[in-house]
């Protein structure tokens, strides 16, 4: 089997192909450390609450930065469906870019090391987990199959080997664990020290929590599933931006024949956010997520649903049909995911009429 080397990757692999989109209302001082990997990549920073204030980009980067009074001027009436004073405003981010990939980091994450002390060049793993197949259909207990070192283990069907297309690419955390808040307050001193060399397929018809801190994508198979809902400021929940998107962008991964990715890389995440406004922020969430999930769980998308776009106006619908009973809130997401592709199609027209359709 056809493997890789990391050490063979150049420390900028598709850097025209690649945009780094930051989410922040705090400040951009954490790229001075990333310098090395991320300085010949393109930045697009949607910076969060108040647009009156002057972020600074550390110099040498190539950026575009956005606040909300960009949103406003770009989207029009449509911006209300970008989230303000959440992190979730970063899937503006993903709508403007013209690129085939997104790396979406959050302003507080920092380089980490693995075991040997190599400091973890995060965009070359997520190059390399976007660019080699997926496995949903049947798992490898050797893990994944594509790394320089292993393969398919015995009794893995050959006829399942050529693996599908990877969508999604998630990576983790050292240091502060992305704990929900009540977790977080009675293990406050807990720290992720435990360095897992491993990637894995997410099996097709499993849901996960995917984490927005460190992940990548393709966007061009599924940016328009990658919406991280209608949050913070004036919404009854927050910090559920990451999980709806995950949980949406699997479904339709799982429908459209793309495979997601969990493992390498890491970086070193180093604020924990405060427990008790995350608390107040997620409780919603806690509640809502035993219902959220098993919608996603028992969904079943139709065939005429053959592109991510179309994939996500049918999740709108059932969003609106299912969830409305669980709250009223759920009605204006629905709206907004509507929104959300509206504008995602004003911005992005299918280049000759096509859109990536499923596999
Ligand atoms: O109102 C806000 C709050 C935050 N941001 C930016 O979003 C990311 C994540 O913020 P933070 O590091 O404070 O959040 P964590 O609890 O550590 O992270 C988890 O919660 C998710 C946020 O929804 C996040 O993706 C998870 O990893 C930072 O870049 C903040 O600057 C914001 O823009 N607006
Ligand atoms: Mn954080």
């Amino acid at each position: 089997m056809a493997g890789y080397n990391l050490e063979a990757i150049e420390a900028a692999p598709l850097k025209e192909d690649v945009d780094i989109v930051i989410p922040t209302i705090r400040s951009l001082d954490f790229l001075e450390q990333w310098r090395p990997f991320l300085k010949h990549y393109h930045l697009i920073i949607v910076q969060d609450g108040d647009p009156s204030i002057n972020i600074r980009v550390p110099e040498g980067y190539d950026y575009e930065l956005y606040n909300r009074n960009d949103i406003n001027r770009i989207l029009g009436p449509r911006a209300n469906c970008i989230s303000y004073k959440d992190g979730g405003c970063r899937c503006f981010g993903f709508m403007v870019s013209k690129k085939k990939y997104i790396y979406t980091i959050d302003d507080d994450c920092f380089v980490a090391n693995d075991p040997s002390g190599k400091e973890i060049n995060v965009i070359a793993q997520h190059i390399k987990n976007l660019e080699t197949p997926s496995t949903p259909h049947y798992f490898n207990t050797l893990y994944d199959p594509f790394r320089d070192g292993t393969d398919f283990v015995r009794g893995y069907p050959f006829s399942l080997r050529e693996g599908v297309t990877t969508a999604i690419s998630h990576g983790l955390w050292l240091n502060i664990p992305d704990y929900d808040a009540p977790t977080q307050l009675v293990k406050p001193r807990e720290r992720n020290i435990r360095y897992v060399d491993a990637v894995m397929t997410i099996p097709k018809g499993v849901l996960y929590p995917m984490c927005g801190m460190n992940l990548a994508f393709n966007r061009e198979l599924i940016g328009p599933a990658m919406y991280f809902g209608l949050m913070g400021e004036g919404q009854p929940i927050s910090r559920y931006d990451d999980m709806w998107a995950g949980w949406a962008a699997k479904v339709v991964c799982d429908h459209l024949g793309f495979g997601v990715k969990t493992g390498l890389p890491y970086v070193w995440h180093s604020k924990a956010s405060n427990p008790f406004v995350n608390l107040k922020k997620e409780h919603k969430g806690l509640h809502w997520q035993e219902d959220m999930v098993p919608f996603f769980q028992n969904l079943r998308l139709s065939k005429e649903s053959d592109t991510a776009a179309k994939c996500y106006m049918e999740l709108s619908n059932m969003t609106k049909e299912k969830l409305t009973e669980v709250d009223p809130y759920f009605e204006k997401l629905a709206d907004a995911m509507v929104a959300w592709i509206e504008a995602w199609e004003e911005l992005n027209p299918p280049v000759d009429g096509k859109d990536v359709k499923a596999r």
